[in-house]
């Protein structure tokens, strides 16, 4: 889409509703210009105010518009009205990965393999410029036309060259040093991406419990169990073990990741795997 000093809603032409978020409805758009097909996020400034987020969204909206990367939903721009903000986005036409996941039950373990790679070579760049994303869950998660994975939703992504302490995302997903409010850094990503991977190739998250609290003892024990069915390859367990480590130092990189057997052996290198 080409650059523009100031857009307006009056250059797009609304297509049809996409969803709906905490802070806004997704729209189908088209650019009248050129007839480019695009993503429009409409954020009420009312709602901004009411949850306090005009410096998250902002934050969201400097992170997100900095990275360019195949597997990172880009932002194109962005343009606000007396009560509206609009975030222009690349569109993925085949949607959410996890309404995916859920009719599927359980991804193949190439489909997985392939997921988990686009997962990791987003987030290697993500780190290379001291972005964590620290939210990634299969909502957050995204497919092209051509099935290739794009994250979305920088909303818990942070600049960061020292350590954290912000508390966020959903309790499947936390690392063990999040869920104890202690430092963290860009390690707690690739936890995640050890709980998706499970996720992917289970159909459920590791740590899942009866309630929150039963799940907050299970991520703190790391208590890992592999169900006999459906059936999963050891090299898929041995990657899965290598992640769901509780000292965030020890637990495989980013680069190491896109080299483990099971990756190398099973992940389409287009991204784009299975149809
Ligand atoms: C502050 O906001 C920052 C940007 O957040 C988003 C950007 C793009 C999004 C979704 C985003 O946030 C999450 C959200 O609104 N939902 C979970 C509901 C809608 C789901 N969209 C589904 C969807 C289907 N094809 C798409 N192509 C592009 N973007 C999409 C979608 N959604």
């Amino acid at each position: 889409m080409a650059a523009k000093e100031e857009w307006s809603i009056s250059d797009f032409e609304i297509g049809k509703f996409i969803g709906e978020g905490k802070f806004g409805k997704v729209y189908l758009a088209r650019e009248k210009q050129s007839g480019y097909v695009v993503a429009l996020k409409v954020i009420f400034k009312a709602k901004l105010e009411k949850y306090r987020s005009h410096a998250h969204l902002r934050r969201e909206i400097e992170i997100q518009h900095g990275l360019n990367h195949p597997n990172v939903l880009r932002l194109f721009a962005w343009f606000h009205d007396e009560t509206r903000v609009f975030l222009v986005l690349e569109y993925a036409a085949r949607g959410e990965l996890y309404k995916l996941l859920k009719s599927l039950h359980h991804f193949s373990e190439k489909r997985a393999a392939t997921y988990v790679s686009s997962l990791a070579g987003a987030l290697a760049y993500c780190h290379e410029k001291h972005v964590i994303h620290r939210d990634i869950k299969p909502e957050n998660l995204l497919l092209d036309i051509e099935g290739r994975l794009k994250i979305a939703d920088f909303g818990w992504a942070v600049q960061s060259n020292a350590k954290r302490h912000t508390m966020c995302g959903t309790i499947d997903y936390l690392a063990p040093e999040m869920v104890e409010k202690k430092e963290h850094d860009h390690a707690v990503d690739n936890w995640t991406l050890g709980i998706l991977c499970y996720e992917f190739l289970y159909g459920v998250p590791p740590f899942e419990a009866e309630d929150e609290y039963g799940t907050f003892r299970r991520i703190m024990k790391v208590d890992l169990k592999f169900p006999s069915s459906p059936a999963v390859s050891v090299e898929a367990k041995d990657l899965i073990c290598k992640l769901l480590v509780k000292d965030s130092s020890k637990r495989l990189s980013l680069q190491k990741i896109l080299k483990h057997p099971w990756i190398v052996t099973h992940a389409d290198p287009s991204g784009s795997c299975c149809d």
